[in-house]
C-alpha cells in the first residue's frame, strides 16, 4: 500500500515545478485545476506587475547589496521569468546588483555565500572528463558560454573559483540585455588553483587548494577545454572573461581563428570605449585629429581599448603609425617606452614609444606634463590614481587649446571601489566641463549654486552595451568566427544607438534602461558584418531577402528569436 508520504510526492513535485515562489499566482482557476494546484497557492490571481511590485519591495527592504543579490539569486533559481521581467524593467536599479559593482563583493565571498550550483565547475584535476562534464549541463545545446579561470576578476585580482560569479552575472545580462534564452546560457569556471592566499587559507573555499601550475600547463588545459567545448556544443559561442592579461591575449590569439570566440575584456571593452569615444570627441570641441590620449593601465583592457581606437583612426584615413602616435600608455613603472630598461610584456610592445629621446617619465603627472593630453583613460584597477592634480593638469592642457574645449576622462576600472576617481571629483576638479564615463555606475551629481542647482549626468562605459549584442549577432548569423570587423561594427552601432533625448542631454551612451534597444542594433550590425566577412553560415537566400527588405526585416527576425519573459 502506498504511504501517504509517497502519495503526496507528485503533488509536491507539481508545486515545485509550477509555482515555486509567486509564479503560480498568474494561473487561471482552470490551469490550477489541470495542474492539481487548487488550494496549494493563495487563491488570488495576480498579473506580472503585481508580482514584480512584491519582489521589488522585498529587495528594497534588504540593507546590503549582497543581501539584495541573494534574494535575486533565489528568485532566479525559483522563478526565472519573474527574475528576468524584474531585471529588464528595472535595469537601472537592479543591474548593479546582478553585475558590477555588487558582483565583485559576491565573488570575494562566493565560497561562503554558496547555496546552489549555477555553473559548470571544471578543475584541472578533472581534465580527462571535460566532455562528460559539458554533457552533464542541465539544459541541452547551450548557445553562449562565458568562461573564466578566475585569474583577474574585475580589478580584484586572482579569486580562483570564486570568480565564477562573473560568468553567472554576465550571462544574466546576456538574457536581460540581449534576450538570449536563460536555458541557452552556460557559465563555466576553469579551476586551475589560485595565487590568492586568503582563499587558500579559507576553510570554506570551494576551489582547488593549490597554487596555479605553470603557464604551459594551464594552456594545455585550456586547449583541451576549447577542443571539448567545440566538439560537444559545436554551435556555441565562447566569451573569454577576466583572464589575467598575458593569458587573455595569448588565448585570444590562439583560438580566434579556429573557434567561435572573443575576449570581452580586450575586445568588448575596446568596442564599448570606442563607442563612447566617438560621441565624446563630438562633444569635446577638440577635433579627432588633435586628440592626444594618455592611458593609465596597460593590461588587457588598456591595450585592447587603445588598439580598437587605433583601428578607428586608420579607418578614418590615418596611417597606422600616425594613429599609434596619438597614444601614450602608462603602467606602474611609468610611460611605456622602448628604452625603459625593463622587459616589456609582449602585449605592451606595440604601443611602446620611441620618441622620448632617452628620457623616462615615471609618474602620471610627469607624463601629463610632457604629453599635454586631451583625454585620459584609466584601466589600472587602482582607486585614486586620478588625483586632483592629475585631473586639473588634464583640464589645463585642454583649456590651453582654446575656449570651450572639454576634457575626456574615463576612469573605467571595476568595481566602484577600484575606479580611478569618482564622478563628483571629476566634475569638481574640471569645473563641470568633464566628459565622463566610468565602468561601474556613479549617481548623478548636483552642484548647488547661488542661482539654479546644476545636475551633471555620468555615463557608464561598460561592456554590457556591446558583449550581449556581439554574442547574439554571432549566434543568429551562425558565424563560424567572431571577426575584428564584427567587434568594430559593434562600437559604431553603439555610438549610433542614442536617441534624441540622450544626445540632447550630452550623453555618450544610451541610458542603461535602454540597453535592450542598443543590443538589438548592435546584434543586427554584427550580423551584417559577419555576412560581409563571409563567416555567416545562414543561407544566401536569407541574406538576399534581408538586403531587399532592409534593416526592419532583420530586426523582425531578431525580435522573433529573443526571450521576453511572460508571466
Ligand atoms: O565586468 C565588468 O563590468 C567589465 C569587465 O569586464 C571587467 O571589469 O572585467
Ligand atoms: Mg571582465
Amino acid at each position: 500500500m502506498p504511504s501517504s508520504t509517497s502519495r503526496a510526492i507528485p503533488r509536491l513535485r507539481a508545486l515545485a515545478a509550477n509555482c515555486s515562489l509567486p509564479q503560480g499566482l498568474s494561473f487561471t482557476p482552470e490551469q490550477r485545476v489541470a495542474k492539481n494546484l487548487t488550494g496549494l497557492i493563495p487563491h488570488v490571481m495576480e498579473d506580472s506587475d503585481k508580482q514584480c511590485e512584491r519582489a521589488l519591495k522585498m529587495i528594497r527592504t534588504r540593507q546590503t547589496g549582497i543581501d539584495k543579490y541573494l534574494y535575486l539569486s533565489t528568485l532566479k533559481a525559483e522563478n526565472v521569468d519573474l527574475f528576468y521581467r524584474l531585471l529588464i524593467d528595472n535595469a537601472k536599479e537592479l543591474m548593479p546588483l546582478v553585475y558590477t559593482p555588487t558582483i565583485g563583493d559576491v565573488c570575494l565571498q562566493y565560497s561562503t555565500l554558496y547555496t546552489r550550483p549555477e555553473a559548470l565547475y571544471i578543475s584541472i584535476k578533472q581534465r580527462k572528463s571535460i566532455r562528460t562534464m559539458l554533457k552533464n549541463w542541465r539544459y541541452p545545446n547551450p548557445e553562449i558560454c562565458v568562461v573564466t579561470d578566475g585569474s583577474r576578476i574585475l580589478g580584484l585580482g586572482d579569486l580562483g573559483v570564486n570568480g565564477v560569479g562573473i560568468p553567472i552575472g554576465k550571462l544574466a545580462l546576456y538574457t536581460a540585455a540581449a534576450g538570449i534564452h536563460p536555458e541557452k546560457a552556460l557559465p563555466i569556471v576553469l579551476d586551475c588553483g589560485t595565487a590568492n592566499e586568503s582563499n587558500l587559507k579559507d576553510p570554506l573555499y570551494l576551489g582547488l587548494r593549490a597554487k596555479r601550475p605553470s603557464v604551459a600547463e594551464q594552456q594545455e588545459f585550456m586547449d583541451e577545454f576549447m577542443e571539448a567545448a567545440a566538439e560537444v556544443y559545436p554551435e556555441m559561442v565562447v566569451q573569454f572573461e577576466d583572464f589575467e592579461s598575458e593569458k587573455a591575449f595569448n588565448y585570444l590569439d590562439r583560438y580566434r581563428n579556429n573557434y567561435k570566440c572573443f575576449n570581452d575584456d580586450i575586445q568588448g571593452t575596446g568596442a564599448v570605449v570606442l563607442g563612447g569615444y566617438i560621441g565624446a570627441v563630438n562633444l569635446s570641441g577638440v577635433p579627432l585629429e588633435e586628440q592626444r590620449l594618455v592611458f593609465m593601465g596597460a593590461g588587457s583592457a588598456g591595450v585592447g581599448v587603445a588598439k580598437q581606437l587605433v583601428e578607428y583612426y586608420t579607418k578614418r584615413g590615418l596611417s597606422e603609425q600616425a594613429a599609434k602616435d596619438k597614444f601614450w600608455l602608462v603602467d606602474t613603472k611609468g610611460l611605456v617606452t622602448r628604452d625603459r630598461g625593463d622587459k616589456l610584456a609582449e602585449h605592451k610592445k606595440y604601443f611602446a614609444r620611441a620618441d622620448n629621446n632617452g628620457h623616462q617619465f615615471r609618474t602620471l603627472e610627469e607624463v601629463i606634463e610632457y604629453v599635454k593630453p586631451t583625454a585620459l583613460v584609466g584601466l589600472t584597477a587602482t582607486h585614486g590614481v586620478f588625483t586632483e592634480s592629475v585631473v586639473r593638469a588634464l583640464k589645463a592642457s585642454v583649456d590651453a587649446g582654446g575656449l570651450g574645449r572639454r576634457p575626456i576622462l574615463f576612469p573605467l576600472s571595476n568595481p566602484l571601489t577600484k575606479a580611478e576617481c569618482t564622478f563628483e571629483q571629476a566634475v569638481t576638479w574640471t569645473d563641470g566641463t568633464v566628459i565622463f564615463a566610468s565602468g561601474s555606475p556613479f549617481s548623478a551629481f548636483t552642484v548647488k549654486t547661488s542661482e539654479q542647482p546644476v545636475t551633471y549626468y555620468p555615463n557608464q562605459g561598460n561592456n554590457v552595451y556591446v558583449f550581449p549584442g556581439i554574442g547574439l549577432g554571432a549566434i543568429l548569423s551562425k558565424s563560424s568566427r567572431v571577426t575584428d570587423n564584427m567587434i568594430y561594427t559593434s562600437a559604431a552601432a553603439l555610438a549610433g544607438s542614442l536617441n534624441a533625448e540622450e544626445v540632447q542631454k550630452g550623453l555618450i551612451y544610451p541610458r542603461i534602461d535602454r540597453v535592450r534597444d542598443a543590443s538589438l542594433i548592435v546584434a543586427r550590425e554584427v550580423m551584417k558584418a559577419s555576412r560581409r566577412d563571409g563567416v555567416s553560415q545562414l543561407p544566401e537566400e536569407q541574406w538576399l531577402e534581408w538586403e531587399e527588405w532592409g534593416d526592419p526585416a532583420l530586426d523582425k527576425y531578431i525580435k522573433a528569436r529573443i526571450y521576453d519573459p511572460e508571466l
